[in-house]
């Protein structure tokens, strides 16, 4: 504007100067862009903020109006255009200082803007920089929270994996105490005393017919099923078992929802609660098989397969459990040993099943004549004790009781047998010996039963004896001999005497070896003396031994020399020792050991060996045999042998029982015998020995009716060495 006021008041001089119609166009030239330039401008001027510049405004706008008026009012001259040109230059000069001004404010304007901008920067930058550090500050704390965030869930994803594993480890541990035979169970006694099972694996139910939420509730339920017999024990123990915090075990029955009754075993250990509870981890199962068994070794250990009665063990047992009470109620009891008389026969004519039948009778018999307390065993065979107690406290009021008690038994024994439809009658001989806390040996008290048995039987049989102080005197003298037997055995004090064996033309086949005891204060005791009392105690197995090893030896010896290597050596065998279940290996052994010719050899049997199991024996014999041992057979026609064994055993020979050879010139019976065991003894191929040949005249019709062979006094007594021809062989 100030350019444009400038250039019209050049262009007012000039017209002024010289009003020529160029310098006037110039002039209203110069005025339309003035007044332009105002147009643009006034509002600037009018709302200016410096002071004056309204007025200036006015004023301008007035003087281009005059200007213009003046202008239009022709003709323009130097006079009418003349104070136009102070008129312009003084407005010229105004806007001029305003312009200045407005610089000068634009200026200050400026600074003011630049510091306002700059602090605006500043300012700025200090948001920037705040917003910045706060941006920093917020990413470090959404990184923050990001690996938070990152934590808990790796937390969360533990704690769920651990859950899991919790879960599943609970869910298998469930399912093995589910498939657990028996019960898995928790059972806690509360200090009120109140039984709970706060866990039970599903077992309970099946046992108990209780469910666990049942058992967790209320633990008695689970007691209740247990069998009334068995509950106030189980209860007890557990008592105990927490009293002491020592584990709990117990084994009771329970009845089964199915009404079985089974035998629980039980174990659980204890564990004392802050509460005062008691806590028990336990198990429990099922035994029932194991009772079965267990029951079942007791009554093979205990009592007779056959009747069912105790057997000689539980009797031994009992007996000594009797003598302990007598002793403290001073009574009397009694023992009675029944023997049932010619029971082998009958066994051996009709059989064994006969005869198992008949003794199972005789057990039911017995069993009825006596009281519950009272008791019957069967000791093996035929044999059976009666033990019946408190008879009194005094041997005059206990001696009828037990006469009473034996006289029921013979009679009760005496009735006709029914057996497989044939009626068989049977009698038996009682021996009683009375006992009170005194008599503190059982074997010693059976003994003496025994013997009072025997006595019977010497009686006549049928009958009852009662043990008396010459038998005692007996029973003592046999235990005597037996402990001195033993220490024989051990420290030696035994000798083999050998007796000849002759042909039919006298000429020496061989011996027999007999045993002989040098007892240390009695001298020489005969085997016919401690034979059977070894039989009894069963020192015949080892003192048997003995003999063949010694037997075996000398035949090695007789082997080397040339008079004596073809003789034979007979060895007595008892039944009890044939029987050991290692006799053929023993006697394999002794063979091997001695170097003995087997094939000379000859085992003794007597005939009482083929009462019982006769195919074991006929085994036996055989597997000897296959050795190359032979066989003789003692004592024959003493005994009950049947012909229909005798054909199957593998036998050489049959030996007459010098008892008929005895009187066999004086009694018709013997001499028939002897006859008829030579004839058998041809027809089944065997030879024949007669002992105890005492006389020519024995020996000459022993040899007339064809007997093959001879032993006794008559051709030389035992001796301890083999004497012949002068030469003596030890
Ligand atoms: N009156 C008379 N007697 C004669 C005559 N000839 C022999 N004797 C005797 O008759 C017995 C024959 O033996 P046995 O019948 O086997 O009878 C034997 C036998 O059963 C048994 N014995 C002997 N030694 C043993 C052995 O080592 N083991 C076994 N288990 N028993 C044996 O002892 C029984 C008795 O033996 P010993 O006293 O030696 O008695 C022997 C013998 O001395 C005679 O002409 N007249």
């Amino acid at each position: 504007m100030l350019q444009d006021l400038s250039r019209l008041e050049k262009a007012v001089a000039l017209a002024q100067i010289q009003p020529s119609p160029a310098n006037l166009e110039a002039l209203h030239f110069a005025l339309d862009v003035a007044f332009l330039r105002h147009a643009d401008k006034v509002a600037a001027y009018r709302g200016g903020i410096i002071a004056g510049s309204d007025v200036f405004a006015t004023d301008l706008e007035k003087a281009l109006n005059q200007l213009d008026m003046t202008l239009q009012a022709r003709p323009v001259t130097r006079a009418t255009l003349a104070p136009h040109v102070a008129r312009i230059e003084e407005v010229r000069q105004r806007l001029k200082v305003l312009s200045d001004a407005v610089f000068q404010r634009s200026m200050e304007q400026a600074s003011a803007q630049r510091s306002e901008l700059r602090s605006l920067q500043s300012s700025t930058s200090a948001m920037i920089f705040l917003l910045g550090a706060f941006g920093l500050g917020l990413v470090a704390l959404l990184l923050r929270q990001q690996s938070i965030i990152r934590a808990l869930e790796c937390r969360d994803r533990e704690l769920q994996d651990s859950e899991r594993a919790e879960r599943e480890l609970r869910e298998r541990q469930e399912r093995i105490a589910d498939n657990v035979p028996g019960v898995i169970f928790q059972l806690r006694l509360e200090a009120d005393g109140k039984l709970v099972f706060p866990y039970t694996s599903k077992g309970l139910a099946k046992f108990f017919g209780v469910t666990p939420e049942a058992a967790a509730e209320d633990g008695s339920r689970v007691l209740d099923a247990l069998i009334a017999e068995d509950r106030g024990r189980v209860r007890r123990a557990l008592q105990r078992s927490a009293e002491s915090l020592q584990p709990w075990t117990s084994e009771c029955r329970v009845q089964r929802p199915d009404g079985r009754i089974v035998w629980l075993s039980s174990f659980a250990t204890p564990q004392r609660k802050p509460d005062g509870a008691v806590l028990w981890h336990g198990h429990c199962h099922d035994i029932t098989r194991y009772k079965a068994a267990e029951e079942e070794i007791r009554n093979l250990a205990f009592f007779d397969p056959l009747t069912g009665l105790p057997n000689r063990r539980l009797l031994t047992d009992r007996l000594s459990h009797a003598l302990a009470t007598h002793g403290r109620n001073r009574q009397h009891g009694a023992l009675l040993f029944i023997d049932l008389d010619n029971f082998k026969t009958l066994n051996d004519t009709q059989g064994h099943q006969y005869g198992d039948q008949l003794l199972c009778q005789v057990a039911a018999r017995l069993s009825a004549c006596v009281r519950e307390a009272d008791t019957v065993a069967r000791l093996g065979g035929d044999e059976f004790v009666v033990m019946l107690e408190e008879l009194g406290t005094d041997v005059a009021s206990a001696l009828p009781r037990a006469e009473t008690a034996g006289e029921k038994i013979l009679a009760a024994l005496n009735g006709a047998y029914l057996l497989n439809g044939q009626e068989v009658h049977s009698t038996p001989s009682i021996g009683i010996t009375l006992f009170d806390a005194r008599d503190s040996r059982v074997d010693e008290l059976l003994k003496r039963a025994d013997l009072a048995m025997y006595e019977a039987k010497e009686a006549g049989r049928n009958t009852l004896r009662f043990f008396d102080p010459v038998m005692q005197a007996t029973v003592e003298a046999s235990s005597a001999l037996e402990s001195d037997l033993r220490r024989s055995l051990r420290e030696g004090g035994f000798a083999l005497h050998y007796q000849p064996q002759l042909d039919r033309d006298g000429n020496p086949t061989g011996a027999e070896a007999l045993v002989r005891w040098l007892h240390p204060e009695k001298g020489m005791i005969s085997p016919a003396d401690f034979i059977p009392l070894a039989e009894r105690t069963g020192l015949i197995v080892p003192l048997g031994n003995w003999v063949l090893e010694a037997a075996c030896r000398q035949l090695a010896a007789w082997q080397q020399d040339a008079h004596t290597a073809s003789l034979s050596l007979a060895v007595n065998v008892s039944v009890r020792q044939f029987r050991h279940p290692d006799f053929v290996e023993e006697v394999e052994g002794v063979i091997r050991r001695t170097g003995a010719n087997p094939a000379r050899l000859k085992l003794e049997l007597t005939e009482s060996l083929l009462l019982d199991d006769v195919e074991e024996i006929i085994s036996k014999m055989t597997r000897l045999r296959q050795l190359g041992v032979c066989f003789s057979l003692d004592d024959f026609g003493t005994g009950y042998s049947s012909l229909a064994y005798l054909k199957r055993l593998p036998i050489d020979q049959l030996k007459i029982d010098r008892s008929f050879v005895r009187d066999v010139l004086t009694d018709p019976n013997d001499a028939v015998i002897a006859r008829t065991i030579i004839a058998l003894g041809h027809s089944l191929g065997l030879n024949v020995l007669a002992e105890g040949v005492e006389t020519e005249a024995q020996h000459r019709f022993l040899l007339e009716h064809g007997c093959h062979h001879f032993q006794g006094f008559l051709f030389g007594r035992p001796r301890p060495v083999w004497r012949e021809a002068g030469v003596v062989v030890v």
